[in-house]
């Protein structure tokens, strides 16, 4: 097995707050293969920039060990290596955040020039670099423009160019699609995953957004309070997701919330029931629901259904109303368990609320 390119371990982060300590991030140990698109998931405030920051070590651990490549970042409370081999180390991690961070005064192919200054290329090479950078992420024709002139995407799209720009095999995005419309978040991680593909780019994908992480990443894992409460394979854990977060995460998409606000949903009579289920391929040609009232003669009413390809595979989700005495409902409960179903009682209605 091939050592993971980032390696963290038992990562700590405190902070002081006047009198308060934070504990952004507890014990967390984290290890990203080359080549992984590693989505991390989780709420405002759950740890995840701070998680992530410390990879570059722009945030230091308060304790732990962060292992990049080989090469030891941090550990026994210490920064393991010289700043001038740390800042030379950084540029093999490129970083995209929500708010693009341009240089507004300059053009876009100046922009990414400037991510050069370091390189040893003389002048002609930069510029002949910067335009083929300009050309992989599609913006070529877009050069002497000024990122006044650009829409959110187009941005983006400069500001993964620069972050290209010393060739990284990691590249970080904190939130990078969290400012853009639907059309043009998909567009960006489709140029992640085109990068990861064609460049062996690892991706490491922070956001709170799981339709984003279930497009593209192979691997996830979902935070809160500073700790991973879960990790794994995209379907393992979109399948069989072990916590109550990450089962909110899981259906929380943003088609299902926007549907299910439309609902009058704090209204549910004592008898019913909201309950998410998510089902794999063998299950999509079935109808569970249907089967549910053929066999138990429980209704279900469906308030948002949807199926989607993860991985390759189809898994379905919906969210249903069902109705009846306790028994029967619990008696459907483990009907559908029964038959694969990964059942959610929706008690928290943070998910769409939010
Ligand atoms: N420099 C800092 N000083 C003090 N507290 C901080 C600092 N940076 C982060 N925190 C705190 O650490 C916790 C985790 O923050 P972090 O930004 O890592 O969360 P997040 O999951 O990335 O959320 P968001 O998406 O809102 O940034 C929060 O309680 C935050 O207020």
């Amino acid at each position: 097995m091939t050592n993971p390119i980032i390696d963290l371990h038992d990562i700590n982060v405190t902070f002081k707050q006047g009198k308060e300590i934070v504990h952004a991030v507890k014990d967390v140990s984290l290890e990203i293969d080359q080549g992984d698109i590693y989505g991390i998931v989780g709420y405002s405030g759950a740890g995840k920039s701070t998680l992530v920051r410390t990879i570059n070590l722009l945030q230091k651990p308060t304790a732990g060990a962060v292992t990049i490549n080989g090469d030891v970042f941090f550990k026994d409370h210490q920064q393991q290596l010289s700043n001038k081999e740390l800042q030379k180390k950084r540029r093999n991690i490129g970083m995209i955040f929500q708010h693009f961070n341009l240089l507004n005064e300059t053009s876009v192919i100046e922009n990414v020039l400037f991510a050069l200054k370091h390189s040893e290329l003389d002048d002609d090479a930069q510029e002949k670099k910067a335009y083929e950078l300009l050309e992989l992420v599609g913006l070529k024709d877009k050069a002497e423009f000024y990122p006044v002139q650009l829409s959110g995407g187009e941005q983006q799209r400069v500001s993964i160019a620069r972050a290209l720009a010393n060739d990284p095999e990691i590249l970080i995005s904190d939130e990078a699609t969290s400012a853009l419309d639907p059309q043009n978040t998909n567009q960006i991680l489709d140029l992640l995953q085109k990068l990861n593909k064609q460049l062996g780019l690892t991706v490491v994908l922070i956001t709170h957004e799981m339709d984003a992480v279930k497009r593209v990443a192979n691997k996830i894992a979902v935070m809160e309070h500073g700790q991973i409460i879960e990790r794994g394979p995209l379907q393992k854990v979109f399948l069989q997701p072990q916590q109550e977060l990450t089962r909110q995460f899981v259906g929380g998409s943003l088609a299902a919330v926007d549907t299910l606000r439309a609902f009058d949903l704090d209204h549910l009579a004592a008898d019913e029931e909201l309950l998410q289920l998510v089902y794999n391929g063998n299950n999509v040609t079935k109808s569970i629901i249907i089967e549910l009232y053929k066999q138990l003669g429980v209704e279900a009413s469906m308030l948002y259904g949807n199926i989607e390809i993860l991985g390759g595979q189809p898994v379905g989700t919906l969210f249903v109303v069902v109705k009846g005495n306790q028994d029967q409902r619990q008696s459907a409960i483990k009907f559908l368990q029964d038959n694969s179903v990964t059942v959610t009682k929706i008690d928290d209605r943070r998910i769409w609320n939010e």
